[in-house]
């Protein structure tokens, strides 16, 4: 009884030539698909949105970075001014800030959502995180309304 099952799910050979035909050209798709994912080429690992690895390399060099932190230090509403001025322009932030979301790194946002209480801001940040390019922190950091005595290494 079990040995006349498993003929019948083994056995292709009853089956049709058009079905046979299917069953070949999935396990090409297949066998390609296995092969590109070896060689790396279906890295499914978030990625940059935008590639800022020299600016991040210069920094490192010159070691400038303080000089821009502290520039962000006198005030957080020209800070994000700033940023918001550069994505509206359709640029890249002009600061050399990060917005890569690659897992484990500490960057600053590309993006922050401001909004009264209860006005809907957790509905909307767990929309936008959906999105695979999307990284967002798990609560609210709350940076620039308590904690921002603290400075934006702490924030980052
Ligand atoms: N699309 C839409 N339409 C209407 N109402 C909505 C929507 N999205 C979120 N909500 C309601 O918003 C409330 C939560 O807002 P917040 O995420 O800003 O809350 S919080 O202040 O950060 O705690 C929360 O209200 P309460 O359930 O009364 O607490 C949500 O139900």
């Amino acid at each position: 009884m079990g040995c006349s099952k498993w003929r019948v799910a083994f056995n292709f050979g009853h089956l049709k030539a058009q079905s046979k035909l299917s069953v070949f050209f999935t396990m090409i798709i297949l066998f390609t698909y296995l092969f590109y994912c070896l060689n790396g080429f279906c890295d499914s690992l978030p990625r940059p949105v935008y590639d800022q690895q020299s600016n991040l390399k210069a920094i490192l060099n010159d070691g400038h970075e303080a000089e821009q932190l502290g520039a962000y230090n006198a005030s957080p509403v020209s800070f994000v001014r700033e940023q918001l001025s550069d994505l509206s322009n359709g640029e890249a932030p002009s600061n050399n800030i990060s917005i890569a979301n690659n897992f484990g790194s500490k960057k600053y946002p590309q993006a922050i959502i401001i909004g009264v209480k209860k006005g809907g801001t957790r509905a909307l940040l767990e929309f936008l995180r959906i999105h695979p390019d999307v990284r967002a922190v798990g609560a609210e950091p709350h940076f620039f309304d308590r904690f921002y005595e603290r400075g934006l290494e702490w924030y980052r």
